[in-house]
């Protein structure tokens, strides 16, 4: 079956810095679970950037859904169905409240602000987060701001799901829950962790990011 999304010898280098990405490929097929490790500064977060367009590799093609992703348009396009979760929910988060955050994506979708409304208060539900619903995002604790970055992205229930440590500030129960959540989803998942133990328990492809190039476990 073909991948519903596919890096085919990504390089890249940030200005001025040796290169990160050395010809990296990586094939998602739809259902598939993944998860990229390697160690800091290997290049993972910057090669899931490169997925959704966020950063240009200098060489190697985009594919997403069977269609090579070249310009922002392309991009745009791709980012309707294939959700980043930031490593840094600050990156990510940027309304005064919680529902408002979680809506965003539907409206941009081109949800009216009822729809958006409903779908957000559907994720929220799901994720068990309503008591968050009108919170002030700044205001929120770490772990919270977490799963609220996950919410804002599942509330676009994209096809792919692009996770960058996704376990960071969560206490054990939070991760438990995210874990339960991560569980019940469908859609093709690229989770970066070092979590060994979470990785563990969710039954990932292992794909190990090394030198600037992806290689499965052996
Ligand atoms: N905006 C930037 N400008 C310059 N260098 C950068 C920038 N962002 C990242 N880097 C460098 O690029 C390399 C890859 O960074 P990246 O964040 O992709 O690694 P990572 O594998 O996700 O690391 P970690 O496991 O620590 O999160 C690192 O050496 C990092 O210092």
């Amino acid at each position: 079956m073909s991948p519903v999304l596919e890096l085919a010898g990504i390089h890249f280098a940030y200005p001025g810095r040796p290169a990160v990405l050395t010809g990296a490929s990586l094939r998602v097929g739809a259902g598939d679970r993944i998860a990229l490790v390697g160690p800091n500064g290997s290049g993972k977060s910057t090669l899931l950037r490169i997925a959704v367009g966020l950063l240009r590799p200098s060489a190697g093609q985009v594919t997403g859904f069977g269609r090579p992703r070249v310009t922002e348009t392309d991009f745009q396009d791709l980012r309707r169905d294939v959700g980043l979760v930031f490593q840094d929910p600050d990156d990510q988060l940027f309304c005064p409240t919680v529902i408002e955050d979680v809506a965003f994506g539907p409206r941009n979708l081109g949800q009216g602000r009822a729809e958006a409304l409903a779908t957000s208060e559907t994720v929220l539900r799901e994720m068990d987060l309503m008591h968050l619903r009108d919170r002030v995002t700044h205001h929120l604790s770490g772990g919270e701001k977490r799963l609220v970055t996950l919410a804002t992205v599942l509330a676009m229930r994209p096809r792919v799901l692009l996770l960058d440590e996704p376990t960071n500030a969560l206490d054990p129960e939070n991760a438990a829950r995210l874990l339960a959540i991560l569980r019940g989803l469908d859609q093709a998942l690229v989770m970066v962790s070092h979590d060994a133990a979470f990785r563990a328990q969710l039954d990932l492809r292992e794909v190990h990011l090394r030198a600037g190039r992806l290689a499965e476990s052996p």
